[in-house]
């Protein structure tokens, strides 16, 4: 039976569902007529549905270890709920709330409103920490935003998070790998440290699986100790209410070009429909810089009405200050457009923003542990993420979005949630975290989804031959510690590490950065031919990271300058984002004790360094190809390099990929040639397993 709670009541009754021995709460329809432009901050925050949810929170926070909260888009539980706990004394005595997202942008702006709100300066009172960055301060910071990766690392430190007393995994529809490690950890924590209150929260979860997880496998004596209180099940509430009305719009027929009919539509909308920005979502810089363009096309021949747009990509290579673009107010009689990747797709408010533009699609990993090969491929979205997009509009008056995608094929076709990551994943990253916590046994971990064997295994693999995990699967002394430090993919990190004993760390710290950046490239409709020449004043016959190297040396020989990096078809952005990331390694770098040494002119040792970290990805090309087909080494898969490669066309017999993307083929992106004996060399074991030796 459903138990329902009436908002304003003091205490609520609770009363078993007959099913799970779950509590659910559900209670009154609140909604917003009135704009907020007039009201004070905290009368626009006793309007959010939540507000009315307090006491029966604080309640439920105070009874019950785990609290699953599912409230629609936009009613406020991301910036209310630490507020509320800490007002009730949850933050007392040392004590701090963390509230945990999964993206970096959403933890700075949602840190920012909750500060603004307190009528605090961000990194006192309220803070946040993402990799690379803490604005917090020791004893005073309370209320403390974060990513669920960066709270994992702080595992490492304080495996039982003392210093918390609630902490609250927000957006956890989105089953990051990050996300579903830290609820499997901290179901461990809370039996050491039953006085730790965790709180689940959503508009979009299927609360009671949820529930059910933190519910299953608990021994007979706990399941007892349940039936005489309530501190161990999970209470479920239901937040009632919305902020302002989003009318969706569908397509009547399929589109067959996503990105012109993004483009279109916000066009259209521009030429229509009143005053208001526009957020669209489309899948990565590519498609983003594509549609950019198309718009710019249109400016210049003047065929549509462009005055007063103003348009801004955002997408998580762009260095900060463009992102932060994106909050700035929009300028009287101009009209924002916003083309963003699912980066802006959870937790953000985005003042302005009146229409949504929704392409239905997303750029998502898939790993198929049988070819060892990772994949980052535009896939369809689920229900969950087209109603969070949605629900970027209609936050601080009412909005409408537009579904490049037909009504039936939301209601019929669309699937209720994505996969967890965790299930379309290489799993190297994720157990190098839990080794480096001491958990020795990762098949027997206690998932919310578990990863299939075959993916566990070759993972396991890998970091032996990586030289992080010993043959009793335990982290290696120090390669493995190293390893487990930076906070980077493990290949990359463990390319990092080589280049100490290959003395060219300066080197390989810049191709790191870079590599961490989508695309170093200005590329587009119509500029291809100009770009790809610019590309040749610095390709490197070894390949794109040498490459790398050359457009570096050439930006800081140019004092940093933009306007090189125009007449070279370089992205500035990009190339400050680089700066950015390459100075943070560096300082981590020095930390695990690698000494800082340039190379100079010897790039053989940069590219022994790139494949001591990335040898699984070695490739041979096909002897008879006439289309420059290659096969991985392990798992024989065909692939192809990328045309934005220095090495397309070029296919040197032996070379090794950074990642892959699939469109009508396997490209490997960012490619560097090798000699087939530094394989060996640098991982006899995972060459020597195969059956006949794939190297001769
Ligand atoms: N930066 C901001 N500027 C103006 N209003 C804001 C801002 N941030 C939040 N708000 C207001 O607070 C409301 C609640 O935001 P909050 O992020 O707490 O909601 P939420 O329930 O966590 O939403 P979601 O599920 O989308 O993350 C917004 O709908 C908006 O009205």
């Amino acid at each position: 039976m459903a138990q329902f709670w009436k908002p304003g009541t003091e205490k609520p009754r609770l009363v078993d569902d007959e099913e799970g021995g779950v509590l659910f709460f559900s209670g009154g329809f609140s909604s917003s007529s009135s704009g907020y432009g007039y009201a004070s901050m905290e009368k626009q925050r006793q309007r959010l549905p939540v507000y009315k949810y307090r006491t029966a929170i604080l309640y439920l926070v105070e009874t019950h270890a785990t609290t699953i909260i599912v409230g629609e888009t936009g009613s406020g539980k991301t910036t209310q709920i630490p507020q509320f706990l800490k007002d009730a004394g949850w933050a007392s005595g040392g004590r701090l709330i963390a509230c945990t997202q999964p993206r970096r942008l959403a933890v700075q702006a949602v840190a920012s409103r909750v500060a603004e709100e307190m009528g605090v300066k961000l990194g006192e009172e309220v803070g946040y920490t993402i990799r690379f960055e803490d604005v917090t301060k020791p004893d005073v910071t309370v209320l403390k935003f974060l990513t669920d990766g960066v709270l994992l690392r702080e595992m490492m430190d304080d495996p039982l998070l003392t210093k918390y007393s609630v902490i609250m995994v927000d957006e956890a529809h989105e089953r990051s790998i990050s996300t579903d490690i830290l609820l499997g950890l901290l179901k461990k924590v809370q039996k050491r440290r039953p006085e730790l209150r965790l709180i689940i929260s959503s508009a979009t979860i299927e609360a009671k699986a949820m529930s059910d997880f933190f519910r299953k496998r608990k021994k007979r004596q706990e399941l007892e100790n349940e039936e005489n209180g309530t501190q161990g099940k999970p209470a479920i509430l239901s937040v009632e209410g919305r902020g302002f009305n989003v009318q969706i719009n569908y397509v009547e027929e399929p589109v067959q070009d996503y990105v012109r009919a993004a483009v279109s539509t916000v066009l259209l909308i521009h030429e229509r429909e009143p005053p208001g920005d526009i957020l669209v979502f489309l899948t990565g810089q590519d498609d983003i810089d594509a549609a950019v363009q198309l718009i710019a096309d249109e400016v210049q021949t003047s065929r549509k009405n462009t005055s007063g747009l103003i348009v801004l990509p955002l997408y998580s290579g762009l260095p900060r200050a463009e992102q932060e673009l994106v909050f700035s107010p929009t300028p009287r009689g101009k009209r924002k457009v916003i083309i963003s990747t699912n980066i802006a797709e959870t937790s953000l408010t985005l003042e302005g923003i009146v229409y949504v533009v929704d392409s239905g699609f997303s750029k998502q990993k898939f790993y198929n542990p049988i070819t060892d090969v990772e994949n980052l491929v535009v896939a369809p979205i689920s229900k969950a993420s087209a109603k969070q997009r949605a629900g970027r509009a209609g936050r601080v008056r009412p909005g409408k979005c537009y579904r490049l995608y037909a009504e039936e094929y939301f209601l019929n076709h669309m699937s209720n949630e994505g996969i967890p990551e965790i299930q379309r994943s290489n799993l190297v990253s994720c157990i190098i975290h839990l080794k480096a916590l001491g958990i020795d046994n990762i098949l027997g971990f206690d998932w919310p989804a578990s990863p299939s064997p075959e993916a566990m295994i070759r993972a396991l693999e890998i970091l032996y031959s990586l030289g992080v995990l010993d043959d009793d699967a335990k982290l290696t002394s120090p390669t493995g510690f190293q390893v487990a430090e930076i906070p980077l993919d493990p290949m990359i990190s463990k390319m990092i590490i080589a280049s100490n004993q290959f003395g060219c760390s300066e080197e390989i710290i810049t191709v790191a950065a870079v590599l961490s950046i989508q695309s170093i490239w200005i590329s587009g409709r119509g500029i291809q031919k100009e770009s790809d020449e610019a590309k040749l004043r610095f390709a490197a016959a070894e390949g794109d990271h040498v490459t790398f190297l050359n457009v570096y040396k050439g930006f800081l020989q140019s004092g940093k300058s933009s306007q090189w990096c125009h007449k070279n078809y370089v992205n500035y952005h990009a190339m400050r984002k680089a700066l950015e990331v390459r100075e943070q390694l560096k300082r981590i770098a020095q930390r695990i004790g690698i000494v800082l040494k340039s190379c100079e002119r010897d790039m053989q040792v940069v590219r022994k360094a790139v494949t001591a970290g990335f040898f699984a990805n070695a490739c041979r090309l096909e002897e008879y190809s006439h289309n420059g087909m290659y096969k991985t080494i392990r798992g024989s898969q065909e692939v192809y390099i990328h045309p934005s490669s220095v090495l397309f066309r070029v296919n040197p017999k032996w070379i090794i990929y950074n990642s892959l993307v699939s469109t009508d083929r396997q490209y490997m992106r960012n490619v560097i040639s090798i000699d087939p004996s530094w394989l060996l060399e640098a991982a006899p074991h995972f060459y020597q397993l195969q059956q006949s030796n794939p190297l001769h």
